[in-house]
């Protein structure tokens, strides 16, 4: 495919994502019916898509239009590449009509600029001040791929070496001690000798530095309550913890066992029935779940699909989680509160409620990472039960 037509698909799929298919859905539907395309096409169709969904109010802004074409005539104006891009030759979208007229950034209201949906706003400001902005324009840049070394069976200096043999070239993270910045090739880990033999995970650093934050010994006795596909839980049984996983929905686990056999470590699961007659842990883990805003240049369309009711919805949740973790966490142990969210009402005032509530817990720490070139944005709270 010529990158035109390469644009022109990524118009048609965008189209098809604002008419309310997930943005996996479109990609996959799109892929069907263009059996052609090959997997390089595939991978540049995808990157359009999703820098298309982090920059959509600003593009379609600059494009004049909130549809595909207005939204890809904008990123292709920000890029500089409009001219070789809409050219109408073979399948590559027709050049900009008379009618088809942008606006200029410098023009546009914060919310545009930034590109956050309007309503939240407030909540970026009320919660990050002064670096609101900063958060909100880093989420509109593509993610780096991190990787969690599995220090049980490699050292990162050994992991980097094996990942590099296949191609895959990587750069140690600061102050991480698990984790590795993909800096080539980032498409063949999930294929690599590496990833096979569980020496690598893919793993935010955020998420790595909360679990090293956490100082997890061999053997400690550790709940990992909302323990989804097990990221989390495998970083802590890396370091030797003795972790049971659960989640209210069992399916969401299912990739653990395998991912913890790769690894070489055990972890049991238990189901929900089954926590009331665990023995209370050393420390137990809610990884809540939440509106991911630190996240959300992974996941650009959930920025636009979060609505306020879904955001106290969210804030219920994480109310019954840490409710349900009071009884299993034991008497001078550990709860940490964790979301990938930098939203105020889904982090400290989730905490501050639960205090109040429960009485028996104490603040130890909270502390929140913004959005980042080497990170996501994540919130980490510990507090102790006395
Ligand atoms: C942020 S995700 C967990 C991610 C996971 N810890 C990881 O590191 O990959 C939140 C999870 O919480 C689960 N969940 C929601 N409400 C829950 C509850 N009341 N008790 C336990 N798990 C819950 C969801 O099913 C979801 O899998």
């Amino acid at each position: 495919m010529t990158p035109g037509a390469r644009i022109a698909a990524a118009i048609e799929i965008l189209d098809v994502i604002l008419d309310g298919a997930s943005p996996e859905k479109a990609l996959t539907g799109w892929g069907r019916g263009h059996r052609f395309a090959g997997s390089k096409d595939r991978a540049a169709i995808r990157d359009h898509v999703f820098s298309a969904l982090r920059c959509r109010a600003s593009f379609a802004w600059r494009g004049g239009a909130a549809t595909g074409r207005g939204i890809m005539l904008g990123a292709t104006q920000a890029d500089g590449s409009q001219d070789a891009m809409f050219n109408g030759e073979g399948h590559a979208p027709r050049p900009r009509d008379a009618d088809e007229i942008g606006r200029a950034i410098e023009d546009a209201p914060r919310d545009v600029r930034l590109d956050v949906p309007e309503w939240l706003l407030p909540h970026f400001d009320g919660s990050l001040g002064e670096d609101a902005d900063a958060a909100l324009t880093a989420l509109q840049s593509r993610a780096g791929v991190f990787l969690r070394v599995n220090l049980r069976k490699v050292t990162r200096e050994k992991a980097a070496e094996i990942l590099a043999e296949d191609g895959i070239k990587t750069e140690p993270v600061a102050n991480v001690s698990s984790a590795l910045h993909v800096i080539e090739n980032e498409r063949r880990v999930a294929q690599s000798r590496a990833y096979a033999g569980g020496l690598v995970e893919l793993q935010d650093t955020s998420s790595q530095a909360a679990i090293e934050a956490l100082k997890v010994t061999a053997g400690l006795r550790v709940l990992d309550l909302c323990a989804g596909g097990g990221g989390k839980a495998l970083a802590m049984a890396a370091f030797g913890a003795d972790v049971t996983a659960h989640d209210i929905d069992p399916g969401r686990m299912v990739d653990l066992a395998p991912r913890a056999e790769r690894a070489g470590v055990e972890i049991a699961t238990v189901t929900t029935d089954q926590l009331a007659s665990c023995d209370p842990f050393d420390l137990v883990l809610c990884d809540a779940p939440c509106s991911g805003s630190g996240t959300w240049r992974r996941t650009p369309a959930a920025k636009w699909a979060l609505t306020p009711e879904r955001l106290i919805e969210l804030t219920t949740m994480q109310d019954d989680v840490l409710g349900s973790a009071v009884d299993l966490v034991r008497a001078g142990g550990t709860l940490a509160y964790a979301t990938c969210s930098v939203f105020e009402v889904e982090n400290n005032e989730r905490v501050q409620l639960f205090i109040e509530r429960s009485s028996s817990f104490d603040l130890v720490s909270s502390h929140l990472t913004m959005p980042h070139a080497r990170g996501d944005g994540f919130y980490l709270c510990v507090m102790k039960r006395r």
